[in-house]
């Protein structure tokens, strides 16, 4: 296989677009997108605020710390306070999501990771606060756009997505550093980010000029390397489960960082809606029997993307979810 992965540039004919992207989930499970219209200044100004945020002292930033978020699962956690397969990860982020009010039906109701943002306002990072949520509502837009060319890939209505799963989609959206620092020996970490797959529909992740992350392909690990302007996309664990397996959740990592330098990353991961039953699609370009496999365990899922998302969560964050999920409200 090719080393390198496909980029795909939305400046093209939505048909030919669409073929690109079909044909890059059939083989990588990722792809670079360029020509999507996002603002490359507002990028640029939530790269430089992010700096200075993850450089404010550990005792200001437990003022957002992830604890105080509640259900919503919102706010900043420290270095190592993420596992992934129970290791620590060597990253420090913050965990963001639409931002939705105290007196949204949802909220209401307790639903697990949906809420306000947690993370300082204008009095301590001028700016910060608006660029993050334009930041969340354009690239959500962008992942409707990407959906409606997925749809149009695997010869389905552009609205299917759409109309079952993202009318109202779950959207989370992280801003990583990856510190240059190395980990203290004591701390048994291995990677900034452990081997996974996303548990969504889509990850749209921008990247600084640092790089680190890598994509298993059959042949062995390749890196994706930052490109300037572009987005890093990525299929997840529920479009791998409603299209059979042919398109791939592509396994992937973050190495770790001996730069020399701090790395940043925003990944929006752009997921079904809790409460959407995952269901396979039935069309013409999914009934290939060949390329059906079976075995893998979300293949064996049967249920909401809530019940889905919330387990995956509980393990990355197993004192979050004592404190949070397991208690009576
Ligand atoms: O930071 C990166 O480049 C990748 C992060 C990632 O894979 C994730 O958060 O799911
Ligand atoms: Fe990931």
């Amino acid at each position: 296989m090719d080393t390198t992965l496909p980029l795909i540039d939305l400046r093209d004919p939505p048909a030919e677009s669409a073929r690109r992207i079909g044909e890059a989930c059939r083989a990588q499970g990722f792809f670079y997108l360029v020509g999507h219209g996002c603002d490359e200044a507002r990028a640029q100004r939530l790269e430089a605020l992010s700096h200075r945020f993850f450089a404010l002292p550990e005792d200001v930033k437990q003022r957002w710390a992830m604890a105080q978020g509640g259900r919503a699962w919102r706010g900043w956690f420290p270095l190592g306070g993420e596992l992934t397969s129970g290791r620590p990860d060597w990253k420090e982020g913050l965990y963001l999501g639409t931002e939705l009010p105290d007196d949204d039906p949802r909220v209401l109701a307790g639903l697990p990771l949906h809420g306000r943002n947690l993370l300082p306002g204008d009095d301590v990072l001028p700016g910060f606060r608006d660029t993050v949520l334009e930041t969340i509502d354009e690239v959500s837009a962008l992942g409707h756009r990407v959906m409606a060319l997925i749809a149009r890939s695997l010869e389905l209505p552009e609205d299917y997505f759409h109309t079952r799963y993202t009318a109202d989609p779950l959207v989370l959206f992280r801003i990583f550093l990856y510190p240059s620092r190395p980990a203290p020996a004591q701390l048994d970490v291995r990677d900034g980010v452990g081997e996974h797959t996303d548990y969504g529909l889509l990850t749209l992740l921008r990247q600084d000029d640092v790089g680190g992350l890598q994509v298993r392909t059959p042949s062995g690990w390749i890196e994706a390397p930052p490109r300037s302007g572009a987005f890093v996309c990525n299929i997840g664990d529920m479009l791998d489960r409603m299209t059979g397996g042919l398109y791939h959740s592509t396994p992937h990592r973050v190495r770790l960082n001996v730069s020399g330098r701090d790395r940043l990353s925003f990944p929006l991961f752009f997921d079904p809606n809790m409460a959407a039953r995952i269901e396979p699609i039935r069309s013409a370009a999914t009934d290939d029997p060949t390329t059906r496999w079976d075995g893998a365990s979300v293949h064996a899922f049967d249920g909401t993307y809530g019940d889905y998302v919330l387990a995956k969560v509980g393990k990355v964050f197993p004192q979050l979810k004592q404190a949070v999920l397991e208690r009576p409200r």
